[in-house]
């Protein structure tokens, strides 16, 4: 009798998905060898993971009132140069930008959540999110690291279990004095604490950010903008995945004589780390405005 068909209803469609990727995670992460599993990641990047970002166009589009052809050049022009800005610091100083792009993805996650556990509790799951994978898999992430360009990785990698433990007492304190925790709120961090326990830290990002956080980013922006259908959605998001999927393409060049799997690592998360800059500045604008 608890379950009424309203309170399933008041579930997001990322509640039920992200069950689904863990399991689908799971079977990436038994594939033999590395490369499936690296297919598997720039799929889903691809395909799930890229379109919540995506949106961004539309989102400025209300909310900065990007009304004529000139305002939306400025507006994408600030957005590729502040990507730039990122490209050029990680170029410069590669451990710092790592170690900063691990922080502000924690803060972006916890946007996630943090309109039911506020800022802080959202820094802490976000901190908890990024602090199982490093602190469980210490051995799979530092290389992916080094792959990255930081030959501090050993380093960045020794914080974790304290980022994790910092993460989970600061999640776990906001959730027992925030009564408007939803299940998800609880749920999700315990799953991923054994998903990362069992996976290769790459199948726990896609169970994450592909079937949770972007499915989760994408329905709220996407209701926003009034965008309720699939196929409005997928008209929305088509142009700047493509464009994005473009500009991926063009950084390959430019990475030539890298080992091919430092080049794929490289594009995905250096890619990830100076998108997530403009978008995350996007969202500081947008969210506060939005009605949900
Ligand atoms: C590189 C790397 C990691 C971090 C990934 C991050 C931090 C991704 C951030 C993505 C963002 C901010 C997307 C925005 O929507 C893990 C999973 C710890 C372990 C494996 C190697
Ligand atoms: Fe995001």
């Amino acid at each position: 009798m608890s379950t009424s068909p309203r309170s399933q209803n008041n579930h997001p469609p990322a509640f039920w998905l992200f069950p689904v990727g863990v399991v689908l995670a799971m079977g990436a992460s038994m594939l033999p060898g590395q490369w499936p599993l690296y297919m598997v990641l720039a799929l889903s990047t691809a395909v799930l993971g890229l379109p919540h970002g995506s949106l961004d166009t539309a989102v400025a589009t209300r909310y900065l009132h990007l009304d004529n052809p000139l305002r939306m050049m400025m507006f994408l022009g600030g957005y590729m140069l502040l990507a730039a800005l990122v490209l050029g610091l990680w170029w410069l100083a590669p451990n710092a930008a790592l170690a900063a792009f691990l922080l502000y993805s924690a803060v972006h996650f916890g946007d996630d959540v943090a309109n039911r556990l506020g800022r802080i509790g959202g820094v802490g799951y976000g901190l908890w999110i990024i602090g199982l994978p490093v602190a469980l898999q210490p051995t799979q992430v530092t290389p992916i690291l080094e792959m990255l360009g930081a030959d501090q990785a050993v380093t960045i990698v020794a914080t974790g279990p304290w980022v994790l433990a910092m993460g989970g007492l600061i999640l776990a304190t906001s959730l027992a004095l925030r009564p408007e925790r939803s299940v998800s709120d609880w749920r999700d961090p315990l799953l991923l604490a054994v998903t990362a326990a069992l996976l290769h830290p790459l199948a726990y990002f896609i169970a994450y950010w592909c079937f949770l956080h972007s499915p989760r980013h994408l329905e709220i922006a996407a209701r926003d903008l009034g965008l309720y259908g699939w196929r409005e959605r997928l008209r929305a998001v088509a142009p700047t995945t493509l464009a994005t999927y473009a500009l991926a393409l063009a950084a390959v060049p430019f990475l030539i004589g890298l080992p091919s799997d430092a080049v794929l690592m490289r594009v995905i998360f250096i890619g990830l780390a100076a998108l997530t800059v403009p978008h995350m500045i996007l969202e500081l604008i947008a969210s506060p405005r939005r009605s949900e």
